[in-house]
């Protein structure tokens, strides 16, 4: 079993090192870790930041732990050469198209959301968010028009094909939940969402057992907030599904809660390939400090035992440790807490 380990930038590495102690702890016989630069530590060390031999690890993989991308001090580079290119590169290259970002209240935490607790206490989403198209991977330029004023523009698009196969995704995913799926876009103005809708509505032909529903963008984040209980699965486009799921998780009480699968098609011999990476970035105002939480990236990690190892047990496993810990009440500074990086990770491995 090979897993390529990509850390990145700013917490990237220090949120790694723990994840990698809990798969350390966890004893897997069989195990190739192949580490590789990414973003901006990428750029300064060869010049780009997903360099070609980068790609060829992961891809060469059986799956991909990802840190985070993302330097301060990269962001007047031209945008080719931005250290987030790295992670919208191996999405693309690597054909991982369905990004699964769960948010669930650990019990315990209810007083750590932003949300009144008992509506806090509802939460257990599925965002089935589209990673491969959409306006990030559109046509994009700045320039300058005849009157002289500049104009940056960005080309947002969906074609039948995309929509439905993340439409299939998303029903499957319900199948296997409450059978509730909310599709969520903005078709009252973008003739995107506009085909984005039809192709969910014929897609939910082959799902008669899933009760989907519609809900514009706007609404659907003035939802999240009111009453999150509502959603089970929600699919939606690259854009808002970033947006919607940074949301999601100040309602689980942090950012360093939440955890992703980036899957696409490709099976190994033990599941799917795919890349596991926290929702969050590399934060840089706190990098280099031990105050990250690194329980998303461990998270992840879980994430990548079930998904692309087949070893839910395992997966589980890892998952009651972080729960343990939690309700054990070691929290990081992000949830009200005193518990460092490294603590918060000796706490999970101790629970394992
Ligand atoms: N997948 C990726 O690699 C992503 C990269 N980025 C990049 O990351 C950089 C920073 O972006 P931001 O907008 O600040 O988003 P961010 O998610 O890195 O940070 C937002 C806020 O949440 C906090 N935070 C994030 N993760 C945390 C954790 N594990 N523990 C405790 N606190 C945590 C940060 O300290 C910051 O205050 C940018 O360069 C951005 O482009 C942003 C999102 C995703
Ligand atoms: C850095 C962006 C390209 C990605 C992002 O914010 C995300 O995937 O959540
Ligand atoms: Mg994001």
């Amino acid at each position: 079993m090979k897993i390529a380990l990509l850390a990145g930038d700013g917490i990237g590495p220090e949120i790694m090192a723990q994840a990698r102690r809990v798969l350390d702890a966890l004893e897997l016989s069989d195990l190739d870790l192949a580490e590789a630069d990414v973003g901006g530590a990428a750029y300064r060390k060869h010049g780009h930041p997903l360099p070609d031999e980068t790609l060829a690890i992961a891809r060469d993989a059986d799956a991909v732990l990802f840190g985070a991308v993302g330097d301060p001090g990269c962001d007047n580079l031209e945008r080719h050469l931005r250290p987030e290119q790295a992670i919208l590169g191996l999405r693309s290259n690597l054909g991982l198209f369905a990004n699964l970002r769960p948010a669930k209240m650990f019990p315990g935490l209810e007083d750590m959301s932003g949300l009144k607790p008992e509506i806090a206490r509802e939460i257990d989403v599925l965002i089935v968010r589209e990673l491969n198209g959409d306006v990030y991977f559109g046509e994009k330029a700045m320039r300058v028009l005849d009157d002289g004023r500049r104009q940056g523009y960005d080309f947002m698009s969906y074609a039948e094909d995309e929509v439905r196969r993340i439409a299939h995704v998303a029903f499957r995913a319900a199948q296997g939940r409450g059978g509730k799926l909310c599709s969520v876009d903005k078709a009252n103005v973008l003739e995107t969402s506009q085909l984005w809708r039809e192709v969910v509505i014929e897609t939910a032909a082959d799902y008669p057992d899933v009760e989907l529903s519609h809900m514009y963008v706007d609404n659907a984040a003035m939802q999240m907030v009111r009453n999150p209980g509502q959603f089970d699965v929600i699919v939606t486009g690259n854009l808002f599904g970033d947006i919607l799921s940074d949301q999601a998780s100040m309602c689980v009480g942090s950012i360093g809660l939440l955890a992703s699968a980036s899957l696409g098609e490709r099976q190994t011999q033990y599941g799917t390939f795919g890349m596991y990476e926290p929702i969050h970035g590399s934060a840089p105002d706190i990098a280099g400090q031990g105050k990250a939480n690194p329980m998303a990236m461990i998270l992840s990690l879980a994430m990548l035992l079930r998904h692309s190892l087949g070893l839910e047990d395992k997966a589980a496993q890892v998952e009651a440790a972080v729960a343990k810990a939690l309700e054990d009440g070691v929290l990081g500074g992000d949830l009200g807490g005193t518990a460092g990086t490294a603590e918060i990770g000796d706490a999970v491995v101790a629970r394992l």
